[in-house]
């Protein structure tokens, strides 16, 4: 901006600063933060600071503050980012002082943006920098776009900023979300996008936060459309298991006066089991639920707590347990009755889904099992291992030939895998090996719904619903260019995360299982000795449930017809064990043997310390460990845990 634009504004700012009659400075928030500049903070606009980038001692400490909200809030601007990757815009995170906690944008740009304020560690608080979108933001607690010379000092008058405020899961103001750019259009018009996108992902932050916040209670969404209510309510409330509501976000704040600390049959005139039979509803009309106190209504879908309750008296025990294929997958784990929950909203969804997880975790047993759950049941399930098959056969096997297509091909031609699991599910493994070409003919299968057989001169209509799977970061394959972006918004309707086998509690339950499986297919007698159980229990299973399977296959031949002995497992397994623990293992009378097996499992090393410390107070050490005491009970079944007073 040239000297006399600058001169321009500077009166402008000045006039508008010390015109008490002035109209519009009550509703318009920029003019009101000029006011303030001048009349509060004592700010000129012909001296505006240089940008002011706090030391790395200092940011850390800003950091701390909020370090786990950060991760969250960290995940949501990546997301945010891909989206306007390609723009010249940046990410800014700012804490409730105006300190940016967080960033994103090109390290390349790094000269121009850093001493423009677009970076980490840059202080944008209204008191420093003036009128500008995060500070503005700070004090007026709603987004605002600051336009170009709407900011206060004029080394920020070519800027174009956009914020949106973040709060706590308690209604607390906690940070700023910020979009900017050093060069933009004139018009003010040409950030309405920004301003949607950045409102969009605050809320979204803002939610997973209030989510994991909530995570050991019942939460219930409210939304104004069926579809989306599981997963984007408008507004959400966190309850307990008496009913009594502990949280709201801020979507339900606006919309109930003072929601928690009431019961929510007070808010919906509803019993809890009621208003869990209408979430349960798989029908739109009958999904909806009036609340009393605002006579409106909305859909509602419920979510579970992670960690077990002690009760759940008013929700009925048989409401999640519609899906068999899905239930037998997982006992007591908190992550796998999570997971089963949100695969349970998907089924029949139409929507394409995307499974991660290590080898072995079970990515095809889940697709499976969503499959049979599905109304596509007794269609085609196909499986396609797409790392499996040959580069130069993937082609033909997917989408199929014509006759003649190929010499030395079928004289038939061939009814590709996609036509072959028309109406079903087609499952792709290993998505991420998947050549970029085929990815580009894959994209166009899925969004015009007809397949092109090779040699063939008109496409052949498809109705095709795709589960893929990766243990790679398909993310970071699109970082490097090896996977399509648009592919991989084509395949992510939804996105499970199946856990590793070492992460989940239910480790004994899938034991059992598979064993039975097993024995059943020898048409042996399958049964382990404690020793063998524990060893099986505390292994770390880098092949996940695939591994296992395997074990418990040699052990049965192994075993042949006996109980299963430590000497029956594979050397991988028992030597896993801390050097001295398998010497004591065939003799073992009492858990207290098994300290040295299980030292090596964290979880059930630190029941057996608490329960020594609590001197085996089982209520202390549900207390301790934040467990109730079922599971306090439960675990100590698992881990072979006996108290003392009970041994032999
Ligand atoms: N929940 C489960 N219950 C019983 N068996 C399971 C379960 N999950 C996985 N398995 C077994 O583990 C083995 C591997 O499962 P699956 O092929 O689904 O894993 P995957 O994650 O798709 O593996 P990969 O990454 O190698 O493709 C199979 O033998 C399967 O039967």
């Amino acid at each position: 901006m040239n000297k006399t634009a600058q001169m321009q504004h500077i009166d402008r700012v000045l006039s508008v600063a010390h015109d008490v009659h002035a109209d519009d400075t009550e509703t318009d928030p920029i003019r009101r933060s000029w006011k303030r500049c001048i009349k509060d903070y004592g700010l000129d606009p012909a001296r505006s600071p240089a940008a002011r980038i706090v030391p790395s001692q200092q940011l850390r400490e800003h950091q701390e503050q909020i370090e786990e909200f950060l991760r969250v809030a960290r995940a949501g601007m990546e997301q945010m980012y891909k989206r306007i990757s390609g723009s010249d815009y940046v990410l800014l995170l700012s804490d409730a002082e105006g300190i940016t906690v967080d960033y994103i944008g090109h390290e390349s740009a790094a000269h121009e943006l850093k001493p423009a304020g677009l970076y980490l560690g840059a202080d944008w608080s209204e008191t420093y920098a003036g009128t500008c979108a995060v500070g503005t933001c700070l004090v007026e607690r709603k987004p605002i776009t600051c336009h170009q010379d709407e900011h206060f000092g004029t080394s920020h008058i070519g800027l174009t900023c956009t914020s949106a405020p973040l709060f706590d899961p308690e209604g607390k103001f906690l940070a700023v979300l910020d979009m900017s750019a050093l060069r933009s259009p004139r018009e003010k018009d040409s950030q309405l996008l920004a301003v949607h996108l950045t409102s969009m992902y605050a809320q979204m932050i803002e939610d997973a936060n209030f989510l994991r916040h909530f995570r050991n209670d019942w939460i219930l969404r409210l939304g104004s459309t069926w579809e989306l209510v599981d997963v984007s309510g408008d507004a959400m409330l966190a309850f307990n298991e008496d009913g009594l509501v502990v949280g709201a976000n801020t979507g339900a704040r606006h919309l109930f006066s003072a929601a928690v600390g009431r019961k929510l049959e007070d808010l919906f005139g509803k019993s809890v089991s009621d208003i869990w039979r209408v979430a349960r509803s798989s029908y739109g009309g009958e999904r909806s639920l009036i609340t009393s106190e605002l006579s409106r209504s909305f859909y509602i879908s419920v979510m579970h707590p992670q960690r077990c309750s002690t009760s759940r008296p008013s929700l009925p025990a048989t409401a999640a347990r519609d899906y068999p294929a899905l239930d037998r997958l997982a006992g007591e784990d908190p992550q796998m009755q999570r997971l089963l929950d949100q695969a349970k909203r998907l089924v029949n969804r139409r929507l394409n889904i995307l499974v991660h997880g290590e080898t072995g975790t079970g990515k095809e047993v889940l697709a499976k099992a969503l499959h049979e759950s599905s109304e596509r049941a007794k269609q085609p399930f196909i499986a396609v291992n797409c790392a499996a098959i040959p580069e130069s056969l993937i082609e033909s096997e997917l989408f199929g030939y014509t006759a003649g297509t190929f010499t030395g091909a079928r004289n038939k031609g061939m009814k590709g895998l996609i036509l072959q699991s028309d109406g079903g599910t087609l499952f792709l493994d290993e998505i991420g090996d998947m050549p970029l070409h085929l990815q580009t003919r894959l994209l166009r299968v899925l969004s015009e719904r007809e397949v092109l057989p090779l040699g063939a001169e008109k496409a052949v209509p498809v109705n095709l619903t795709v589960i893929a799977a990766s243990h790679r970061d398909l993310r970071n394959l699109i970082s490097e260019g090896k996977f399509r972006e648009d592919l991989y918004y084509r395949l992510c309707g939804a996105t499970l995360h199946l856990p590793s086998l070492r992460d989940r509690a239910d480790r004994d339950y899938l034991v059992e299982k598979i064993l039975r499986e097993e024995a059943e297919l020898l048409n042996a007698d399958g049964r382990l000795s404690g020793a063998a159980r524990q060893l099986l229990l505390c292994f770390s299973w880098p092949g996940n449930v695939r591994q296992l399977r395997n074990v418990l296959r040699y052990a049965l031949a192994l075993a042949d017809g006996e109980e299963i002995l430590p000497e029956h497992l594979p050397r991988e397994v028992t030597d896993s064990i801390m050097p001295g623990a398998m010497a004591l293992l065939p003799a073992a009378r009492h858990a207290d043997v098994y300290v040295g097996a299980l030292a090596v499992e964290p979880e059930s090393a630190r029941l057996l310390r608490s329960l020594r410390n609590n001197k085996w107070n089982v209520t202390a050490v549900s207390a301790e460990l934040d467990i109730c005491r079922a599971t306090v009970y439960r675990q100590m079944k698992k881990f072979g845990i006996v108290p003392p007073n009970r041994q032999s």
